[in-house]
């Protein structure tokens, strides 16, 4: 059915009511346009998810925020929500070719080789992905070269110990909640480049894990939401399908009447995109992409103990296994509590094998790897909180998406390429702090300002 531009209900719609839906309706709403953001979860804050435990608070999703995340730190200080530092007082443990060590600051406890030679490859890693365009890292000398290879392929050629290569997979898990062989080398380098580095990956003091939010940082997409304006919110309602046409896009789904609007901005996950039907169909390379952009693998747990009682003894509850299943481990014990937690992650190939077993038997497994770092203290807790997000189905996985070899130079160029009045946000778009909430904001805000412009245009163009 053809529409004509005047029957528009909103100027825009936006699908997906995460941090890149909302911070993209917000800027809208700014510029004195008519919003929609169509939700298919009954909440905000899609990949960030608030719980319970021990009657603590406790993010079930994402949780941290780095010292750069300056958008997400806005957010927070516009609504006074204060952040508290990741407690980290004390030593850290790490299980490494089966015994338990403990040791301060950066360097782990493991042989001197692995060491010498993880600090290497390390320093190699980081010359290799600030060589690269933020924006365009697929245009790179040597981009195809390593587009071919995984992070796998790459370590297998460039790193002789096996300990070394074991400690570069434990940081991959953490960073992509993947295996090294799941990713192309090119991508990790991208992803490694829009956060500025892979030791403020993964590190805590000046990295993305440095400060936590008093009550959790799902709270600030309800601040968000309040600031997009609840009227302008529809929750339950999942998009089926878009119906594009020469003046505007008819949204489906959910239960309600088509919604009609001059353009849409689409935030759901790339690896979600197939579930949408559009007509006329993606551009074959949007099509392309999104069947190659596969979601991590994390199971993100929270043990509650009458004490933090690893604290007692000189530890800061930070901790990683190459045995696993969950690894890495920090303390999540928020500011003044009495009881204490832990909080950690199955990720990549441990979330698989995991995700089909029952509650009792993660907690099981869970429990077990913190006795053997703890010790039998840890095998009494008093609470357990789990998600796992390969079962969310309107995430299908996390942390974020990821790219496998030859997907970011064969496809990657159209990720933020607008299909028609479709446009496109979401972390996995962001050029900043991608896979983060960071990013999340920065895309919306980006999308924004490239549908203000051409709705601008499209008045010219009705004009004239
Ligand atoms: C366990 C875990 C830990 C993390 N830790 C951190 C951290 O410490 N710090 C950090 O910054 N980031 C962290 N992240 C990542 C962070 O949560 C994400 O990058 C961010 O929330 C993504 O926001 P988004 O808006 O791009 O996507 P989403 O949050 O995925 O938003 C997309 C929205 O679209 C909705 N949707 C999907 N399909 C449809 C449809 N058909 N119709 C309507 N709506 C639809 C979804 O329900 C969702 O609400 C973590 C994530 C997880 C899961």
């Amino acid at each position: 059915m053809q529409h004509d531009i005047s029957d528009a209900t909103v100027d825009v719609c936006v699908i997906g009511a995460g941090f890149a839906g909302l911070s993209a309706a917000r800027a809208l709403v700014a510029a004195g346009r008519a919003v929609r953001v169509i939700e298919a979860r009954d909440r905000v804050g899609g990949r960030t998810k608030p719980g319970m435990v021990a009657g603590h608070r406790v993010d079930l999703g994402g949780q941290w925020v780095g010292p750069d995340h300056r958008r997400l730190r806005a957010l927070a200080a516009r609504h006074g929500i204060a952040t508290e530092p990741q407690f980290e007082t004390g030593a850290k443990l790490i299980e490494f070719g089966g015994t338990v060590k403990r040791y301060e600051g950066l360097i782990p406890a493991i042989p001197l080789l692995a060491l010498i030679e993880t600090d290497r490859v390390m320093k190699r890693i980081e010359r290799m992905a600030a060589a690269l365009s933020a924006s365009a890292p697929w245009a790179a000398a040597g981009a195809a070269d390593l587009d071919r290879d995984t992070v796998d392929a790459w370590l297998a050629r460039h790193v002789r110990t096996a300990g070394a290569r074991a400690l570069m997979a434990i940081a991959v898990r953490a960073v992509f909640s993947a295996e090294p062989a799941e990713i192309s080398m090119l991508f990790f380098l991208a992803y490694i480049r829009a956060s500025g580095g892979l030791e403020p990956l993964i590190s805590v003091r000046g990295g993305a894990q440095q400060d936590r939010f008093r009550g959790g940082l799902h709270a600030l997409s309800e601040a968000l939401a309040d600031e997009v304006g609840r009227e302008r919110l529809r929750l339950g309602r999942p998009v089926a399908a878009l119906e594009q046409d020469a003046a505007g896009v008819t949204v489906h789904g959910g239960g309600e009447a088509p919604l009609r609007c001059r353009r849409a901005i689409v935030t759901v996950p790339l690896a979600l995109l197939p579930r949408l039907q559009v007509s006329p169909p993606w551009p074959s390379l949007r099509q392309g992409l999104a069947q190659r952009s596969p979601m991590g693998s994390v199971i993100k747990c929270h043990v509650a103990y009458r004490t933090p009682f690893w604290r007692a003894r000189g530890l800061s509850g930070e901790a990683v296994s190459d045995r696993g299943p969950f690894s890495p481990i920090f303390d999540g014990t928020p500011e003044g509590a009495g009881e204490g937690i832990l909080t950690g992650f199955l990720e990549g190939e441990a979330t698989r094998r995991f995700t089909a077993r029952t509650p009792e038997a993660r907690r099981a497994a869970v429990i077990a790897t913190l006795t053997r770092l703890f010790g039998p203290e840890a095998a009494h807790p008093i609470d357990y909180a789990e998600n796992d997000w390969l079962a969310e189905d309107w995430s299908g996985g996390c942390y974020a998406g990821l790219m496998a070899p030859a997907t970011l130079t064969g496809f990657g160029p159209v990720i933020r390429e607008a299909a028609g009045r479709i446009h496109f946000a979401g972390t996995e778009t962001a050029i900043e702090a991608t896979g983060y909430v960071e990013g999340a904001l920065e895309s919306g805000e980006r999308a924004a300002i490239e549908v203000l412009a051409a709705l601008n245009q499209d008045a010219l163009n009705t004009v004239s």
